[in-house]
């Protein structure tokens, strides 16, 4: 479980979060929704420690995320906006496997993992292309299939099908709805909730660093209106 207890936190003299409090739970698909500049990038940087709140904390499986950082960035995988600051090698297969190594899997394990994470994003075979030579969205792909290989109790993704082509979208979806069925607690935010609501447990909406609207799709729907977020037509 991934808690939020009354944090606030500014960049400098603006106010970004504003008391927040909230909880994820284990195998809960949560969409995090908002216009620009509403806080959710900020929020979920906390999750692992990357900010730290002004007040109130951050706990991760009941542990504060500030007393063991690098147990909070092993439970909880992050997928971030801009992939290209995300990598560690030049090339898929070793990036991909970089995470699963330091976890200091045995080799096949680290096998299973990469090849696995490298077909929920339709990558499969690419183990040798170097990522600088990759378009923007197949480099979105290697981000994602990282923090998919780490296997993380926990996955935080900012917009994650910004510039990913169709089935490379449905395939990481697919692969998203299956870990959460298995246990995988799962923080997306995007604005763009029309693929994404079937699948989701719960919808959190923010507004000027307050949680505006949190509830199940069905009830959440009503009350996006105004919040800058796409919601399927109706
Ligand atoms: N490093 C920073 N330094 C100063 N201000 C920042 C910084 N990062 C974010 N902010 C400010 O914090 C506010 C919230 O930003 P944040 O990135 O969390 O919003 P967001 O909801 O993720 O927006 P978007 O939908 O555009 O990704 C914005 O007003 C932004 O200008």
């Amino acid at each position: 479980m991934i808690e939020f207890q009354s944090v606030s936190y500014a960049f400098g003299d603006r106010p970004v979060l504003r008391d927040i409090s909230l909880s994820i739970d284990d195998g809960e698909f949560v969409l995090l929704a908002g216009a620009n500049g509403s806080g959710k990038t900020t929020l979920l940087r906390h999750c692992n420690g990357l900010l730290t709140p002004d007040s109130g904390s951050v706990r991760v499986d009941g542990t504060p995320v500030a007393d063991d950082p690098i147990a909070a960035r092993s439970s909880v995988g992050m997928v971030f906006q801009h992939p290209r600051d995300q990598f560690v090698s030049a090339i898929v297969g070793a990036d991909v496997a970089f995470g699963p190594e330091n976890l200091g899997l045995p080799r096949e394990e680290i096998d299973r993992r990469v090849a696995a994470a490298l077909e929920a994003v339709n990558m499969t075979g690419r183990e040798d292309d170097r990522i600088d030579a990759l378009s923007g969205g197949e480099q979105s792909r290697v981000a994602i299939a990282g923090a998919l290989a780490m296997e993380p109790t926990h996955l935080v993704l900012d917009e994650p099908f910004t510039g990913l082509d169709e089935p490379a979208r449905r395939s990481v979806l697919a692969r998203l709805e299956s870990l959460s069925a298995e246990g995988t607690g799962i923080l997306l935010a995007t604005h763009d909730l029309r693929d994404v609501l079937g699948l989701a447990d719960r919808v959190i909406a923010m507004r000027d660093g307050q949680v505006a609207v949190d509830g199940p799709p069905a009830d959440a729907l009503d009350e996006l209106e105004g919040l800058e977020v796409r919601v399927p037509d109706r």
